[in-house]
């Protein structure tokens, strides 16, 4: 009992100690994800409030679905952006490349870039330095055209062309979305390319742009570093503490182990993506199914929490029924008590029976002995019980022989025992006298019943008993006193019966 109410004082604390671990968790993705999304932001800060104030596993687990949805719409919300973004870019590649007297190398270089947006796995940021070659291939291209103009023909075809190019770039910087400071740069050149006169001011601006782009590329690049590298030192300290409160439990340990162990699995993998993971997109979407997983380990910890209410509830009527155990125990020792002293008691006389005489005489005995003290052994029998029995009848022989039991009780001292040794006779231990003080008082104990009027059926019964006494002599054994005392029993019926005769030593 003791034992598992320990266990549960584990429980309690390994599970504080889990929801911890929990808040931290959230804690840590609420900082990595800062920003993505605002109503992601309020969600996690919502559940981190929820498991510091240590919120019912049950009521969590909604928020964290929330959570996982709000991470899904993003991702869906990159993905459009994606599409989008592909699709502008590959119109504007196939109008360049549909533009006349476009230079070889360029169009071999249309063609690559043009078959890397086409990649079924392509992400955001992959598109951005696609569309900064892009970009730099228009600039080639008017360069090139610009060099080579010749007539007025040539020139008007130039000018038309330069035209055409202008508004695909425009189209180009219009389909992605940049961060407000970004946004404001690429708007100055849009106006700037607008107002373009001449090819080379087209060409400028585009060179404009690509810095412009390519900063934007790197900052995008060092920010999906930053938040990769928060996310995995998070995973970390979680992964940490995670392995100090597995180390703690003990007892029920088994009990909630195999799923923690999952959790802490996921809790590794994510940390695995997060280190392998260079790509921002991939790695969301493994999050998003380590999320996934995680809900649902969370689900069945809620199952082991039902688990352990029940376990409590059987625990209290285990305890109950121990309690009803515990006094069935008692009364059962008592009646046990009883039915001892019903083994050490002489059913006709009510004093104690030669089998207590045997245990009270051993024990006196080396009491005695040990203390050096006096200790005296009285055999008693009644003399001619045998005619009592034949004259009266045997119920008037048990009727003295209870008789005389409850006056030995009552004439010898508290100190003193005495039980029903078998048949008529009895022994008394009597200690704490000296041998003499013994015989006289067994005299007396002798006058005493040979004075007693017995009646039976109104006739007289003349009663007398012969007492043998001996003194203990240590340094020999009981049996040798118990004999003694016999032996002057003997003597004593020998010498006419209704005296005491105390051995020598
Ligand atoms: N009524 C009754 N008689 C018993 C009981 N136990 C033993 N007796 C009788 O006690 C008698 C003992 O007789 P004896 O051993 O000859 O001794 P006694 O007649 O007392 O003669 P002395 O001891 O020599 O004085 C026997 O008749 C037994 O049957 C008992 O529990 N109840």
């Amino acid at each position: 009992m003791q034992d598992l109410n320990k266990a549960y004082r584990e429980l309690e604390t390994k599970f504080a100690q889990d929801q911890e671990v929990l808040g931290r968790l959230i804690g840590r993705l609420s900082q990595a994800c800062k920003g993505q999304l605002t109503e992601l932001d309020n969600k996690l800060a919502k559940l981190r409030v929820a498991l510091e104030k240590n919120t019912d596993l049950d009521n969590i687990s909604p928020l964290i679905v929330q959570v996982e949805e709000l991470l899904q719409q993003q991702s869906s919300q990159n993905d459009a952006e994606l599409q989008s973004a592909k699709k502008s870019f590959l119109d504007s590649s196939s109008l360049l490349q549909k533009s006349k007297g476009l230079e070889p190398d360029t169009r071999r270089q249309l063609r690559l870039i043009i078959d890397q947006a086409q990649q079924p796995e392509l992400i955001l940021p992959q598109l951005l330095p696609l569309m900064q070659a892009l970009s730099s291939l228009y600039a080639d291209t008017l360069a090139y055209l610009h060099q080579n103009q010749g007539s007025d023909s040539d020139n008007a075809q130039l000018e038309k062309n330069n035209a055409v190019l202008v508004d695909n770039l425009i189209e180009v910087l219009n389909s992605f979305e940049f961060d407000e400071q970004i946004s404001v740069q690429i708007n100055t050149q849009r106006k700037r390319l607008r107002e373009a006169e001449s090819a080379n001011t087209v060409a400028t601006v585009c060179t404009d742009l690509m810095r412009i782009i390519l900063d934007a590329v790197q900052n995008e690049r060092s920010g999906s570093e930053q938040f990769l590298s928060r996310l995995n030192a998070s995973l970390e300290k979680i992964n940490v503490a995670l392995g100090e409160s597995l180390d703690s439990s003990d007892k029920l340990r088994e009990l909630k182990e195999h799923t923690e162990q999952q959790i802490r699995q996921q809790l590794q993998n994510m940390s695995v993506d997060v280190e392998e993971g260079e790509k921002l997109e991939e790695l969301k979407t493994q999050i998003n199914s380590r999320l996934d997983t995680i809900s649902n380990l969370l689900e069945k910890r809620s199952d082991q929490t039902d688990l352990e209410t029940k376990l409590q509830s059987s625990l209290r009527t285990m305890n109950e029924r121990l309690v009803q155990l515990e006094k069935e125990a008692q009364q059962y020792q008592v009646q046990l008590n009883e039915q001892h002293q019903k083994l050490f008691i002489d059913s006709l006389t009510n004093i104690p029976n030669r089998a207590a005489f045997d245990e009270r005489y051993e024990l006196e005995f080396e009491r005695a002995k040990r203390y050096d003290s006096n200790l005296n052994l009285a055999v008693i029998d009644i003399d001619h019980f045998k005619k009592i029995n034949d004259t009266f009848g045997h119920t008037a022989g048990d009727k003295t022989l209870a008789a005389l039991g409850r006056l030995l009780k009552k004439w010898l001292r508290s100190s003193d025992f005495v039980a029903r040794y078998g048949g008529e006779e009895f022994v008394a231990i009597l200690p704490e006298i000296s041998p003499k003080d013994c015989a006289i008082a067994l005299q007396q104990l002798c006058d005493k019943v040979a004075a007693i009027p017995f009646v039976y059926r109104g006739e007289k019964l003349q009663i007398t008993i012969s007492i043998g006494a001996a003194s203990a002599d240590f340094s020999k054994s009981r049996l040798d006193l118990f004999e003694r005392a016999d032996k002057a029993l003997y003597q004593a019926k020998n010498n006419g019966r209704n005296q005491i005769i105390a051995a020598d030593k």
